[in-house]
């Protein structure tokens, strides 16, 4: 029987993708926000889940210690997706990658008369890409979380986060300025797994591809 790692993240990764791998058939022993376990054996004696920072899911699948693994499209646009395969979007955790500013900061005049923004954000390939698009300098600030919080304190002039419901913003008196790109998690694979263990990756591939489309 061939062993398959899945590697994901807990909280709303590992919420949302429990369906999805119960419609594969695989069920975890134990619930990551109980227990301090971070190798999760399910009911299939082959197949375990490790719980990992979400943004450390594609170097686990890159480098083989998972074979598969969920991340969202903002980890794998910073990571680079080397030694991945991509094969299908989830549709799990949606939110939108946005740039947001205080509520009286004028962000358009702000571009159009070409100041030089300070833009403090988790996701430096992004938004790197996104304002050398718009022909825009930047200085990026690189944070680890509480994005919101920069430019209240005079850290920069705005932020790229991602947004959802919108209520951090408010709670924060910040406003979403421009929209970058919607998000949602992918399934990823490790390019030699998905080779040397294709009759057991498939169907779990197959099983997902179902349950996303149902
Ligand atoms: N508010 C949100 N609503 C929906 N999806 C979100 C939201 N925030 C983040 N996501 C998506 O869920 C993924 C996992 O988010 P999570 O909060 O678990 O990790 P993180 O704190 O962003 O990462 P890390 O722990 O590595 O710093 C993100 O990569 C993103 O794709
Ligand atoms: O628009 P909203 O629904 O308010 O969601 C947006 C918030 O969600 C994410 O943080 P998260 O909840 O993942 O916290 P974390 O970054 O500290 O993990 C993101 O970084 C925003 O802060």
């Amino acid at each position: 029987m061939t062993d398959i790692t899945i590697a994901l993240s807990k909280g709303r990764i590992f919420d949302d993708t429990a369906p999805l791998l119960e419609a594969a058939g695989i069920v975890s022993r134990d619930n990551p926000e109980s227990s301090r376990k971070l190798i999760l054996l399910t009911n299939r004696a082959n197949v375990r889940l490790v719980i990992v920072r979400a943004s450390d899911v594609p170097t686990y699948v890159q480098y083989g210690a998972a074979d598969l693994g969920i991340a969202g499209k903002d980890v794998l646009l910073e990571h680079g997706g080397n030694g991945l395969y991509q094969p299908l979007d989830l549709n799990i955790a949606r939110c939108r990658m946005m740039v947001a500013a205080p509520e009286g900061f004028d962000y358009d005049s702000a571009v159009r008369q070409g100041a030089r923004l300070r833009i403090a954000t988790k996701y430096l390939q992004t938004t790197r890409e996104h304002f050398a698009d718009k022909g825009v300098h930047v200085d990026l600030i690189k944070l680890y979380g509480s994005m919101e919080l920069a430019p209240l304190v005079g850290l920069a002039d705005a932020i790229v986060d991602l947004v959802s419901t919108g209520s951090t913003l408010k709670a924060n008196n910040l406003r979403a300025v421009e929209e970058i790109m919607p998000i949602s998690s992918r399934l990823i694979v490790n390019q030699a797994a998905l080779k040397l263990k294709r009759a057991t990756i498939v169907p779990i591939l197959n099983a997902f591809s179902r349950a996303v489309n149902n």
